[in-house]
């Protein structure tokens, strides 16, 4: 556990970045610290290594207080990854991560297996271990960044803005892969964003901060959007938060019901259709896409896969369990996006099992909201 204990950092200039903070990151989760520009995330995050010491206050590491450690030892123990992954340009993929375990005195042989092992982890092709950083992507760059800092094995990582310099689409792959990752790895992760959204998608628990460096609200990040503490929080954690928490809520209570399909490349008639609709299936009985009444008479009655109306999101519930995957926001989101109205349901291998309309999700919602399921 990390314990921040009134913790107080005055640059020498006067500017107070953090103010007075209480915090305590449990192990074993991700912790994110998100807030405006200049509100002291990144300092915050620096002092747990002691790249910056505390102006007041203390920091505890497993009830330990850090200043009795010294830096480069305690640093052993913490990974670090920053946003242009910082990685050696005159060092190959390879050697950039073997060098931590190179300096904690292992073989040059087995740094570098080793290294092979965490490329493969982050999911780099082996490849580009051989490239230097100049000849690979932003994001395979952090791919390698991450992989160096987890070299040593530290119990703790921080990560300061890593996946900020990346397009959309890679930030979300790599957003993916930490959460992979941590499931598989379980370190004690602290993670600095100004993204909000990113710290709902990544955060067990979230920190959000103030200028001035205040801690505004600390706290699971489905209750950050059921229950924001003050007027900043509400704002900064902005629109839709109502729709985005239904993001938390399981829709195992959601009653998935059948839904009308046809087949790709075999004959149909509109009485397969339901209210005017059918989804077109594989072989496999996977979704291609829509048909309707209309465009059905339109096709000498058979069913053709290149004329279909796309469909919208899926909604996966897990079959074999009898309950959902998803969530209720997925099913509705499935329902709202749908040609037809009705979301389709797909098991773990895609294939459809039924769908679900925008009432019944909310109707799922009301019970649930009812029998106290729901953060009031
Ligand atoms: N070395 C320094 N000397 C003086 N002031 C500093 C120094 N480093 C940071 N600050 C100030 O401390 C405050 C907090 O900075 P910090 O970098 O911790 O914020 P942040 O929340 O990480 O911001 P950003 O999201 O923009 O990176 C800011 O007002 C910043 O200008």
């Amino acid at each position: 556990m990390i314990e921040f204990q009134a913790v107080t950092k005055q640059y020498p200039d006067g500017t107070v970045a953090v103010d007075n903070l209480d915090l305590a990151v449990e192990d074993g989760g991700i912790t994110v610290f998100v807030g405006p520009s200049g509100c002291g995330k990144t300092t915050s995050l620096r002092m747990i290594n002691r790249m910056i010491d505390p102006t007041g206050g203390r920091i505890l590491l497993d009830g330990k207080d850090i200043r009795e450690s010294d830096p480069p030892l305690l640093r052993r123990g913490i990974g670090y990854v920053i946003q242009h992954a910082g990685l050696f340009p005159h060092r190959t993929v390879l050697d950039n991560v073997a060098t931590v375990p190179l300096l904690t005195g292992q073989s040059r042989r087995a740094a570098r297996s080793r290294a092979g092992e965490l490329l493969e982890l982050v999911g780099l092709p082996a490849k580009l271990a051989k490239r230097y950083p100049a000849q690979l992507s932003g994001g395979q760059q952090q791919r390698v960044g991450v992989a160096r800092a987890l070299a040593a094995d530290p119990p703790v990582l921080l990560m300061d803005e890593p996946f900020s310099a990346v397009d959309p689409i890679v930030r979300d792959d790599l957003q993916q892969q930490l959460l992979r990752l941590q499931s598989e790895l379980d370190k004690t992760i602290v993670f600095v964003t100004h993204d909000i959204d990113e710290a709902i998608k990544l955060g067990d628990r979230v920190a959000v901060f103030r200028v001035g460096g205040r801690l505004a609200q600390y706290d699971d990040p489905s209750a950050l959007l059921a229950r924001p503490a003050d007027d900043f929080v509400s704002s900064f954690v902005g629109r839709d938060r109502g729709y985005r928490a239904l993001g938390f809520l399981d829709a195992g209570g959601v009653p998935v019901g059948p839904v009308a399909t046809v087949r790709a490349g075999e004959q149909a008639t509109a009485d397969q259709l339901d209210d005017g609709w059918a989804v077109a299936v594989d072989a496999e009985n996977r979704p291609l896409g829509w048909v309707s009444a209309e465009l059905l008479s339109t096709m000498d009655g058979s069913v053709n896969a290149d004329r279909l109306v796309s469909g919208g999101s899926l909604f996966e519930v897990d079959s074999s369990a009898g309950t959902t995957a998803g969530s209720l926001r997925n099913a509705l989101d499935a329902a709202l996006s749908s040609p037809s109205a009705v979301g389709i349901a797909i098991d773990g291998d895609g294939a459809v099992v039924g769908g679900v309309t925008a009432d019944t999700v909310l109707a799922a919602l009301a019970d649930a909201r009812r029998a106290g399921e729901v953060p009031a």
